[in-house]
């Protein structure tokens, strides 16, 4: 990571709520979500390489090289662009995978972004999210930086501002697959749609919860903790569950109640992306 000239962090999100109003055609489910940022992520250290190859030297068990989404962020885009650059990458992977914390879908956003940047090609937020979403439904929100609602298949973006609190999220030790969630005859799909502005006054829940809580008792005893002390909840398709503290010192105090079997970490909800703030700080450097 100290060859690489641009550090740049790769921040988790969490779905405050997540309901599902039906399936497509395709398979794909049409959703509405709660975007919120968390101050806490993996890095990713960018150099640029002149001979086109596109190197990650970190290596992530059970991940290939070229499934990574960041491999495959960079070269779909070097590809699309026409760039004869390429990268030398480095990960330093903190957030839990299959969290429903976005870790992967976060990693290759900061990769679009970084290599715009990086390769100066000036394709900006709408080309980058626009590629972002074929790789993951998650990657537009990353690319955006701003909290949001989400609709559509989780692609249409609506910027919202929310309370920033602290949350304690619990990471039980096992990986939920997406699709394997989504697939399941017993999700409910039938949530009728909300607007904003009843969202804002307090609505939601997680329609995949149930689903969940009963296939992974390990998510099910985490929700049971957690709920002691705050109402607990599950972000996305799990296995992450998070509760959320008016202040910093309150959510310690519970974090370090944490049983061994049970990690979690304290982090502030944001609405603007750890990424987008130290982005337009490398922007009014380079202009300074
Ligand atoms: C559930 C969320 O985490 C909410 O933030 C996301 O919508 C999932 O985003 P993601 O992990 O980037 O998901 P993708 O990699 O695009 O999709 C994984 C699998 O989840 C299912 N999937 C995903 C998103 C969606 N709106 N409907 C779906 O049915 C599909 O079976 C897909 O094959
Ligand atoms: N850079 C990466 N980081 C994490 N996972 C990756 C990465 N590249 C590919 N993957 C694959 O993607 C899968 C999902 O990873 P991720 O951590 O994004 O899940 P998640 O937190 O549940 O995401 P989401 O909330 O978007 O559904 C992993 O199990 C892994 O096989």
């Amino acid at each position: 990571m100290q060859h690489a000239p641009l550090i740049l962090p790769a921040p988790a999100k969490l779905n405050l709520m997540l309901h599902i109003l039906g399936r497509r055609a395709d398979g794909y489910h049409e959703l509405q979500t709660l975007f919120q940022f968390l101050d806490h992520g993996d890095e990713l250290g960018f150099a640029v390489r002149e001979d086109g190859m596109i190197r990650l030297h970190t290596e992530i068990p059970g991940v290939p090289h070229d499934s990574n989404l960041i491999v495959r962020a960079a070269r779909q885009l070097q590809r699309q662009s026409g760039c004869r650059r390429g990268a030398d990458i480095w990960l330093d992977k903190r957030l839990p995978m299959g969290g429903g914390i976005g870790g992967g879908s976060s990693d290759a956003a900061t990769t679009l972004l970084a290599l715009d940047h990086l390769w100066q090609l000036g394709w900006g937020e709408d080309r980058l999210a626009e590629l972002g979403l074929a790789l993951g439904a998650d990657v537009p929100v990353f690319v955006r930086g701003r909290a949001a609602f989400a609709e559509g298949v989780g692609e249409r973006l609506q910027p919202v501002e929310l309370e920033e609190p602290w949350f304690l999220v619990v990471a039980p030790q096992v990986t939920v697959s997406t699709a394997e969630i989504f697939s399941d005859p017993e999700l409910t799909r039938n949530t009728p749609a909300i607007t904003v502005r009843s969202l804002l006054a307090g609505d939601g829940h997680n329609d995949c919860q149930p689903v969940v809580e009963k296939r992974y008792p390990e998510v099910r005893n985490a929700l049971n903790w957690l709920n002691k002390f705050v109402p607990a909840r599950m972000t996305g398709t799990g296995a992450c569950v998070f509760g959320s503290f008016p202040n910093r010192g309150d959510a310690d105090k519970v974090a370090r109640q944490l049983p061994v079997t049970m990690p979690g970490f304290v982090a502030q909800g944001r609405n603007i992306s750890m990424l987008h703030r130290r982005l337009e700080a490398l922007v009014q450097g380079v202009n300074a």
